[in-house]
């Protein structure tokens, strides 16, 4: 876990519509190393989304640079994969729930046969393996997000961004999400960038957990996750140390301050 993946660099970001401008957030720098996982809190409208949307390359920064793999990210790079929080945008109505999770693989050199050893994979691992045949709007809004997830999972990306992945499920399908994420990048190595409000899934999840000031944002902490592995949704969530981080990130995210 040394290699630098990502590397973000006094990035800013601000919208601009006809005479009004808003800085959504002026100057982030931070590195991931890969197979990390980072997980980035902040209060609601600091810039989150923007950020992630900056890193992906959807969007276009309005300072500073992002680098994978010391090449600088001007447009969604292949080996990377995004979950958006909208999962009612974010697929295809027309295509079947296994061709929704087949369709970024067309990109990968896989054959016919891989390709739906992964799309069935991908499904069961996110308990889904009946809905392969039904569309996305024969869905509840939470299954529609595991499919988003399936997706994102079934392409193996060396990164994955996550902008609240788990927001639209109920709890007992977020703890096995939760834990999902943690299986695959511990087998694919996986480097991974989680956006969520929730301050106890950020140390549940993360190797270290990022947190944003209110907007315009920036990096008041970063703090390293130092809890044993395999984490596990009782033992990890009941330990001192669990404890003593989720208040210390709580805590941060409450005193955040405007910086300008
Ligand atoms: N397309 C846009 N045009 C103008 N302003 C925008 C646009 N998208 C977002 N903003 C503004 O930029 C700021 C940051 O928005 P963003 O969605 O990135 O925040 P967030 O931290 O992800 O929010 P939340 O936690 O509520 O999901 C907000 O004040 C928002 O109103």
């Amino acid at each position: 876990m040394t290699e630098n993946m990502l590397e973000v660099t006094g990035l800013g970001h601000v919208y601009r519509a006809k005479e009004q401008t808003h800085t959504a957030f002026g100057d982030i720098s931070f590195a991931v190393d890969r197979g990390e996982i980072v997980c980035i809190v902040g209060p609601s409208g600091c810039g989150k989304s923007t950020l992630l949307r900056c890193l992906s390359g959807l969007l276009r920064p309005t300072s500073g640079t992002v680098s994978l793999h010391g090449t600088e990210v001007t447009e969604v790079p292949d080996e990377l994969a995004m979950v958006f929080q909208d999962y009612s945008r974010s697929l295809f109505p027309w295509r079947t729930v296994a061709g929704n999770i087949e369709f970024p693989l067309r990109g990968r050199e896989l054959s016919k046969a891989q390709r739906r050893e992964r799309v069935e994979e991908a499904l069961s691992w996110v308990g889904l393996s009946g809905a392969a045949t039904k569309y996305p709007w024969q869905l509840s809004g939470g299954m529609q997000q595991r499919v988003a997830i399936a997706r994102a999972l079934a392409y193996r990306p060396m990164l994955m961004l996550m902008d609240e992945p788990f927001a639209s499920v109920d709890a007992q399908t977020r703890a096995e999400l939760e834990d999902l994420v943690l299986q695959v990048r511990a087998e694919h190595e996986m480097t991974v960038l989680l956006v969520t409000h929730d301050v106890d899934e950020s140390v549940y999840l993360g190797d270290r957990v990022l947190v944003l000031s209110k907007s315009p944002a920036s990096v008041v902490e970063t703090l390293s996750v130092d809890l044993p592995a395999p984490r596990d949704q009782i033992g990890t969530r009941g330990a001192e140390e669990f404890v003593r981080l989720r208040t210390e990130v709580a805590q941060r995210i409450r005193n955040t301050a405007p910086t300008s």
